[in-house]
């Protein structure tokens, strides 16, 4: 069987600043027509490793492949003019001497006509046509921002990087044109690496993640495993907020006031940190006080005081305090929910829906 040869690959690529390793042995691999969102908080090493690829920043190790052909290591580097590589930045800048159309034909070939054809293709893609003969300065931040898109998107660059770039887009704007650029990327076979460090947009675009944190990629997979089996602590509240129960095991089984959690191969005595999503809480009325029986797919009941609760849109955030032990506990419920401040009632986790970590790892 031929397997597939990536677009792009990059094996354990290392750069330190100062004796600090900000990227440390990272290796992806992009095929062509995918896209691989590098998701993580700010400082992480993101952006090094993107201008690595860009040839813009050198790595102290590792080694950069296109098409299975090397084009940087420690020895050899093609520099970035001859890398083919389309960069999308946040602050990338049009020329300003330059029209719209001559901005957006800057890295195309052909005959005049050809590159007009492609501009107004673009131009109309990214709903900027009428501004065809203007000069960025006549443009607002987001017009310029998406002109520099349709000059990214032009050549139809084999791989195409993009840091952060729909983040100085209004939201109404964002959706559309995220979605746009996608499609032509998709259209173009483009292979795209794309940072941010907002999990909403990595979800929407990638049909890959990549998680990183403190220079190293932790966890990697389709957005809904990703989402779905987190690895860590960490990995749960980056996507979301998350409630945290600590406990210990015995018998395999972490006991706490919400009944029993499986604990598979974990140790008897060890603490254990037991995770659930807000919308993950199941909320009951207080009936005489008692709560609801217990079963196997919720546990066991617990008894909490409503402290507040907030409408945020499309659903509804309560926070309740515990009884047994005063800590804090947040769920989130569809629609409008809004007991007041005070009100006796009992919660349930869904079991299924809980993960269960050692603390020590
Ligand atoms: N040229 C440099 N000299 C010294 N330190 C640097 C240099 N470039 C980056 N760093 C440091 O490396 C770390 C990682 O930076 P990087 O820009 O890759 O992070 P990031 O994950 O993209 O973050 P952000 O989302 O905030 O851009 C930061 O602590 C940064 O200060």
């Amino acid at each position: 069987m031929q397997t597939e040869t990536p677009r792009l690959e990059i094996r354990n690529l290392k750069r330190s600043f100062e004796g600090r390793a900000v990227v440390d042995d990272v290796s992806l691999k992009i095929m062509p027509g995918q896209v691989t969102c590098l998701l993580g908080p700010s400082g992480c090493g993101k952006s090094t490793t993107l201008r690595m690829i860009a040839g813009v920043e050198m790595q102290d190790s590792g080694s950069i492949h296109v098409d299975g052909k090397l084009i940087c290591d420690t020895i050899f580097r093609i520099p970035p003019e001859r890398r083919e590589i389309g960069l999308m930045f946040q602050d990338f800048a049009l020329f300003p001497h330059l029209s719209v159309a001559d901005n957006v034909a800057y890295g195309l070939r052909g005959t005049r006509a050809e590159k007009r054809e492609r501009v107004k293709e673009l131009l109309e893609r990214v709903d900027l046509l009428r501004f065809i003969d203007g000069y960025p300065h006549q443009l607002s931040g987001g017009e310029q921002q998406r002109v520099a898109l349709a000059r990214a998107l032009a050549p139809k660059p084999r791989i195409m990087l993009m840091d952060e770039p729909f983040s100085g887009l209004d939201n109404r704007l964002r959706d559309g044109i995220r979605d746009e650029t996608l499609s032509i990327l998709k259209e173009q076979d483009t292979a795209v690496l794309l940072v941010t460090h907002e999990p909403d947009e990595a979800m929407r675009m990638a049909d890959e993640i990549a998680l990183m944190r403190d220079g190293q990629i932790v966890q990697q997979g389709a957005p809904y495993n990703v989402y779905t089996r987190p690895i860590d602590r960490a990995a749960v509240s980056f996507f979301s907020d998350a409630n945290v129960i600590r406990a210990e095991v015995s018998g395999a089984l972490a006991h706490t006031a919400f009944g029993r959690f499986l604990a598979p191969g974990v140790p008897d005595g060890t603490a254990v940190d037991i995770v659930f999503r807000p919308q993950h809480v199941r909320i009951d009325f207080d009936r005489a006080g008692k709560g609801p029986l217990p079963t196997a797919a919720d546990g066991t009941p617990a008894r909490a005081i409503v402290k507040r609760a907030r409408f945020m849109g499309n659903e509804s955030l309560v926070e309740f305090e515990m009884d047994h032990d005063g800590s804090i506990l947040k769920a989130t419920v569809p629609n409008v929910f809004m007991p007041s401040e005070g009100t006796v009632m009992w919660l349930t986790i869904r079991r299924d829906k809980c993960f269960v970590f050692d603390v020590k790892t």
